[in-house]
């Protein structure tokens, strides 16, 4: 058993799935975190829901937080700042045992890697990133913080993903292109040319299909 005990943001698909990973790592999850007061107090996969931040102030100093349970990366930077707000510290990164590392890349913090991942030479992974299951990031690859990519995503070389882009279920990105800060890739889509930021891009070709900001 490691030496942090974990609390979980989150009591959804991905929270359940972030408390499935940190206990194949060997950690103590003593429950999930969600705003929602009627959630308070449910049991979610045999774990208990604590409620929200106000409610576990007196065991601030037994905990870190895992703030990448919520796959929606706009979701996920507001918890972010609650939970330095609230003076908690934040879980360091997760990654499964069943992902390919490469030697050279730069991992950020609070950020998760599931199984079947395989990440090659030359690549950067910023804070608070979810990197679902079998995804490929190949060389040179810049993943900006709170990016969410979802399960099957296929990134080539010199590509960059700016800041809170969500990536969806299936997507490819051809290479040396840029996805702009806070867009979204529909699933099932292929991306050839730079995405600019705040917008949805979808389908095969991906093409411009409405602003998000
Ligand atoms: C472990 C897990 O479960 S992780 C979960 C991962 N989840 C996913 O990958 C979900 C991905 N989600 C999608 O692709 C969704 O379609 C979303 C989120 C992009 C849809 O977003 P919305 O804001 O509801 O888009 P909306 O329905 O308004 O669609 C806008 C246009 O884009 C099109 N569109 C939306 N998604 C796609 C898509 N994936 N492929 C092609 N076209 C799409 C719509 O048909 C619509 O086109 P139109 O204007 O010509 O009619």
């Amino acid at each position: 058993m490691k030496d942090s005990k974990l609390v979980i943001w989150g009591c959804g698909g991905m929270g359940r799935e972030v408390n499935h990973l940190c206990e194949q790592l060997g950690y103590e999850v003593v429950g999930f975190l969600d705003e929602r007061p009627e959630m308070r107090g449910q049991m979610v996969d045999e774990t208990p829901v604590l409620g929200d931040l106000p409610d576990i102030m007196h065991l601030q100093d037994q905990l870190k937080v895992v703030c990448a349970g919520v796959g929606s990366p706009q979701l996920k930077k507001r918890l972010v700042q609650k939970t330095r707000d609230y003076g908690f510290s934040l879980a360091e990164t997760l990654v499964h045992p069943a992902v390919q590392l490469s030697r050279k890349i730069n991992l950020g913090i609070g950020s998760i890697i599931c199984a079947g991942t395989i990440i090659t030479i030359n690549v950067h992974i910023g804070h608070f990133v979810i990197v679902n299951s079998s995804v490929t990031l190949a060389h040179d690859v810049r993943i900006s913080d709170y990016v969410t990519l979802s399960p099957g995503v296929n990134i080539s070389g010199n590509v960059t993903v700016e800041e809170g882009v969500f990536i969806g279920t299936g997507s490819a990105l051809g290479e040396k292109i840029t996805i702009g800060p806070w867009s979204m890739i529909g699933g099932g889509a292929f991306v050839k040319d730079d995405v600019p930021g705040g917008v949805l891009y979808a389908g095969v070709p991906a093409v411009y299909k409405k602003d998000l900001i």
